[in-house]
């Protein structure tokens, strides 16, 4: 765990001593559009995709990318599931340079890089450098940008429902998706109480939404469904426990649980999941939680189960 100052690594753990103990996410670095007649240009093979399977923001991506018919046209590289002294690493090298760490693709990108090193890393190998790592960006330019190669024409961003998606993104994003990291790096009991209370509070709404509704922003499945599903499907696993997030277990929402069981049966969607990679991940990296290093042998609930949905 660290970041880059100047493009230079500095091994180091998330400061929460200027912020009463609360964990502060850091934005996003690059943020470059893949659009026809832009910078970088919807093309077959042209970018790589750099992700942890542990990592719910780095999911969304692959999801997409599996959803959108985009596995021809952009490959990935997987890191490791331990990140420790030197953060992300390969093993086996990725292919494009054969860097066994990934932040040495920061510093290629730009040299005097500062800043965290993130996945996903979406990577132009024409320019050779990071077009966008902010995965909420990344899932939209799959949505479309490639539309005209794939013949893809699914959207789940469909415009008459923006606006709903927007506001439900927005909660999610800060409660819930967000909101097990704050709970789980949080201090101090008291920026822990509040970060654990909202989440919970959030995943109430949600339970009360899926009461009436298939999706979350309809009877049509959108990304706010995907940017909340790779949240639900490590929930009892791991922020449960681990983030001690542990006021309830999505298992104990009737209409979550069936929900969470659907998105993970939709065509694909399993094979994006590697529980084996994200416990180990999240109960062997983060040391300052976790320092006996054990990883807890459950999976949470059983997602083959009927879903019980339309
Ligand atoms: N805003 C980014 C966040 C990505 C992110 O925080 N990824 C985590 C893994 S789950 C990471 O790489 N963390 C390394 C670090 O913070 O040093 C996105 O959604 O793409």
């Amino acid at each position: 765990m660290g970041r880059l100052v100047n493009g230079t690594w500095h091994d180091e753990w998330y400061d929460t001593k200027s912020t009463d103990g609360e964990f502060v996410r850091e934005d996003a670095g690059f943020r470059g559009a893949v659009e026809k007649g832009g910078r970088f240009a919807p093309e077959s093979g042209r970018y790589h995709l750099y992700v942890s399977l542990a990592c719910p923001w780095a999911h969304r991506t692959l999801i997409m990318r599996k959803l959108k018919g985009l596995e021809s046209h952009i490959d990935v590289s997987v890191v490791e599931p331990h990140m420790l002294e030197e953060g992300w690493t390969y093993n086996p090298p990725e292919p494009l340079y054969g860097y066994t760490r990934h932040h040495q693709l920061y510093t290629h990108a730009k040299s005097d890089y500062t800043g965290r090193v993130t996945v996903p890393v979406l990577w132009d190998k024409q320019e050779e450098t990071i077009v966008n790592n902010e995965s909420a960006e990344i899932i939209r330019l799959f949505n479309r940008a490639f539309n005209d190669l794939t013949g893809d024409t699914q959207d789940f961003y469909p415009e008459a429902l923006r606006e709903e998606i927007d506001r439900i993104n927005t909660r999610v994003y800060d409660e819930i998706n967000n909101g097990v990291y704050k709970s789980g790096f949080a201090t101090t009991q008291k920026a822990y109480e509040k970060a654990c209370r909202t989440l919970f509070e959030a995943l109430d709404w949600v339970e009360g939404l899926l009461a009436e509704r298939r999706y979350l922003a309809g009877e049509q499945i959108t990304e706010a469904d995907w940017r909340l599903f790779t949240t639900l499907v490590r929930f009892d696993p791991v922020y449960h426990g681990h983030f001690k997030c542990n006021i309830r277990r999505i298992e104990d929402y009737p209409h979550m649980a069936g929900y969470l069981r659907e998105l993970y049966q939709w065509p694909g969607v399993a094979e994006t999941v590697d529980f084996e990679h994200i416990k180990q991940h999240y109960y062997y990296s983060h040391e300052t939680i976790n320092p006996t290093r054990i990883v807890p042998l459950g999976d949470g609930l059983d997602l083959n189960l009927p879903h019980g949905r339309g």
